[in-house]
């Protein structure tokens, strides 16, 4: 198993991948940081994603055995370079980008005693940077990965256990494969939470005042940054297009559908629906939910739950559901709480940050 790791951008991604390698209780890697942020450098290292921080490019990569290329998909493209050209031969560079064909062509330039394996997780959140970095991200998340033809299976083989440590399940796809996929089920409902919201916004502000769980369930990502978005967008320029066309038609479809009172041929729509949504594999990723949730991180301590859900009840509060979404033995999990109103999710984040652990909200 490797041991010295470099993470290129400690950000959300870079950051929840360097935490969960930390947790594990088998390894102990050596992480070093780099990021054009300083900010971003001093709370990974705060907070012990790595180990060290460095302000130099070829510091960081010159002695890796494994280099993480975690920043936007335009700047993974240029850092492909500088990274390998810095690199000793038998380095490991993979990226996280959204986007994989144009990741590994660009890969297909490099000198071949280094080896790129593209990587993909298939999870992550609306929220940017280091501050939203999460150990558990990964757990039970799909993770792609698209290794360059020149890498020895041996070497595929030691990278997938090593990216199997953040919990993940790993996929080999074929780039292409993989950008026709992600256009559907990724980037073309990115487009369609953003103009759902700008749709029902530019009705009035009072229009979203109304909404209600399902409308919230999905828009989560039209919070999403576009930064990141911005890439995305345009180096899967086709798929995406190809995916909208597809939408669109649909939609045209069914406006068709209630101009001539067709209302009935909806039946086998939502019947399909129901029944591809049902066969996605359980997790609870995106599940549908009109309860408001809180995120919690704690420790795999005896007695941890029993603590908070006692707090809780003396609080007045009432769980309606409860979930441990990512869980690795010996070192914990994320919990997910879900109150019947907001006011209730709002006062447990209280109490639950005064017995000292970490809460979230999405
Ligand atoms: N946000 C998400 O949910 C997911 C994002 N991804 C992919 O992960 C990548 C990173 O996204 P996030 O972590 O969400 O973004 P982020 O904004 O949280 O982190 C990116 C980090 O890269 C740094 N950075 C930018 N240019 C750099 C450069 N040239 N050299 C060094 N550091 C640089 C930034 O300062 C920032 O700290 C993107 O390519 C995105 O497509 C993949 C899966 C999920
Ligand atoms: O927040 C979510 O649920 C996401 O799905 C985030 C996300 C954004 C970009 C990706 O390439 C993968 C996942």
């Amino acid at each position: 198993m490797f041991n010295k790791i470099s993470i290129i951008g400690t950000g959300l991604i870079g950051g929840s991948i360097a935490l969960s390698l930390k947790q594990s209780k088998d390894h102990n890697f050596t992480i070093t940081g780099f990021d054009i942020d300083p900010r971003s450098l001093d709370l990974a290292f705060e907070i012990g994603a790595i180990d060290k921080k460095t302000d130099s490019i070829e510091e960081a990569v010159k002695d890796a055995e494994v280099v993480f290329l975690c920043t936007p998909v335009k700047e993974i493209l240029k850092l492909i370079h500088t990274v390998s050209s810095y690199a000793r031969a038998g380095t490991i560079i993979t990226d996280v980008g959204s986007v994989k064909k144009i990741v590994l062509k660009e890969a297909e330039k490099i000198k071949k005693d280094v080896y790129f394996i593209g990587g993909h997780p298939m999870a992550g959140s609306e929220r940017r940077g280091i501050t939203s970095a999460d150990p558990f991200l990964f757990e039970n998340a799909v993770y792609v990965l698209c290794p360059s033809f020149n890498v020895p299976i041996k070497m595929v083989n030691e990278f997938i256990e090593l990216i199997k440590l953040t919990g993940a399940n790993i996929i080999l796809l074929d780039p292409e494969i993989h950008d026709r996929i992600a256009g559907y089920i990724s980037h073309l409902p990115q487009l369609i939470a953003v103009l759902l919201v700008n749709t029902a916004g530019s009705m009035g502000t009072d229009y979203l005042s109304l909404s209600g769980g399902g409308f919230k369930d999905l828009t989560r990502i039209a919070s999403s940054q576009f930064e990141i978005w911005r890439d995305i967008i345009y180096f899967n320029k086709e798929k995406i297009i190809e995916a909208l066309d597809n939408f669109i038609n649909g939609l045209n479809r069914y406006r068709d559908l209630i101009k001539s009172d067709r209302i009935d041929d909806f039946k086998s729509e939502f019947d399909n629906a129901f029944k591809l949504r049902n066969e996605i594999p359980s997790s609870r990723k995106g599940f549908i939910n009109v309860l408001h949730d809180v995120f919690i991180m704690v420790e795999d301590k005896p007695g941890v739950l029993s603590k908070i859900s006692t707090a809780l009840y003396q609080g007045g509060l009432n769980i309606k559901d409860i979930e441990l979404l990512r869980v690795r033995e010996g070192i914990g999990g994320t919990f997910r709480l879900s109150f019947g109103s907001d006011k209730d999710a709002q006062k447990a984040i209280e109490i639950i940050t005064e017995l000292g652990y970490k809460v979230f909200t999405r």
